[in-house]
């Protein structure tokens, strides 16, 4: 038996006037499943997320969310929404805001506890919207997606302005979500944070999926390693090196992205010979989206 899957999209399209925002789009989540949007700006990720949740009809292709359309009041009750560019009104408490959403998602006021003690809320419940700091607000507004116990959590760059603590934290609270069951779409551009919680990266760019693969995966297609080194040459006779893919001045080291590591390190220790801090390291997650999303501009 095939499990249902949480959202699918198939051949999408989305045009707003001369601009293709998505070109062709196919996508699956299942359930528990966290699948990080990855790519550039203006790649078609918050139009993939408009469709998904409702807010525009796709003009080709469908979009479904348990399969249903999401614009239906019905499906949309499946879905938990949190955007960064969501604000609250400033008048109500955080008691108010949870209880409200759990009202609205046809659930009783008193669905709203649990949720404030399970996102460490329940001492907050009282306090009003502009006495909240910034990561408080967040916490707030996962918690407004979540009382409703949705089949899809839809995150918009969830943890912008978090501190590590209160990241972490925001992941556990997920992992224990997804272990029951609730899938998450996440778009972010904290790359290498999304290698450390998707199952699945999803590459766009230009409106098309340049790869959809476990983040290891990703790294493991890529040949390049990345060496970092503190030298006296500049950017530019690095770049005429053996090899070298791409140069990135990082404080007062530079970071040298190459296919050939071994020819490097003999160029460079021909040149300089007070060369220091030297380290060759496996490209990351970072490295192979780029590498992806520059082949397909290089294709263009
Ligand atoms: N309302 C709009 N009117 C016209 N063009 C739009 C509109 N919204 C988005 N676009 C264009 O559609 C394309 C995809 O935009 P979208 O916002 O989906 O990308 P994104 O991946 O979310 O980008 P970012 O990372 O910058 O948020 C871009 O070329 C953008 O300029």
């Amino acid at each position: 038996m095939t499990t249902q899957a949480v959202m699918t999209a198939e051949g999408l399209r989305y045009r707003y006037g001369e601009t293709l925002a998505l070109d062709g789009v196919d996508l699956r989540v299942d359930p528990g499943e966290c699948v990080a949007l990855l790519g550039p700006n203006g790649a078609g990720k918050s139009t993939l997320v408009a469709l998904t949740v409702g807010l525009f009809a796709p003009q080709q292709g469908s979009v479904r969310v348990v399969g249903g359309d999401p614009r239906r009041a019905a499906t949309r009750r499946r879905l938990g929404v949190a955007q960064q560019t969501l604000g609250f009104p400033n008048t109500l408490t955080v008691d108010e805001l949870v209880t409200g959403a759990a009202v609205r998602g046809g659930l009783r006021a008193s669905a709203a506890a649990p949720v404030l003690a399970e996102l460490g809320l329940a001492e907050l419940r009282r306090r009003r919207v502009p006495k909240l700091s910034g990561g408080q607000k967040q916490r707030v507004q996962l918690a407004m997606a979540l009382v409703t116990d949705p089949a899809l959590l839809v995150l918009d760059e969830p943890t912008v302005g978090l501190d590590t603590s209160a990241r972490r934290h925001f992941w556990q609270i997920l992992a224990r979500r997804r272990a029951q069951g609730t899938a998450v779409l996440v778009t972010t551009h904290l790359i290498e944070e999304s290698a450390a919680v998707a199952d699945r990266v999803v590459v766009l760019d230009r409106g098309r999926i340049l790869a959809d693969a476990p983040p290891e995966e990703l790294v493991a297609r890529l040949p390049d390693r990345t060496v970092t080194v503190s030298t006296r040459l500049d950017r530019w006779e690095l770049e005429q090196l053996p090899g070298v893919l791409s140069v990135t001045p990082e404080h007062d080291l530079m970071r040298i992205q190459t296919r050939s590591p071994e020819d490097l390190l003999r160029a460079l220790l021909d040149r300089d010979e007070q060369l220091s801090e030297l380290r060759v390291q496996d490209a990351g997650l970072e490295e192979a989206v780029l590498a992806l999303t520059d082949r397909a501009e290089a294709a263009q």
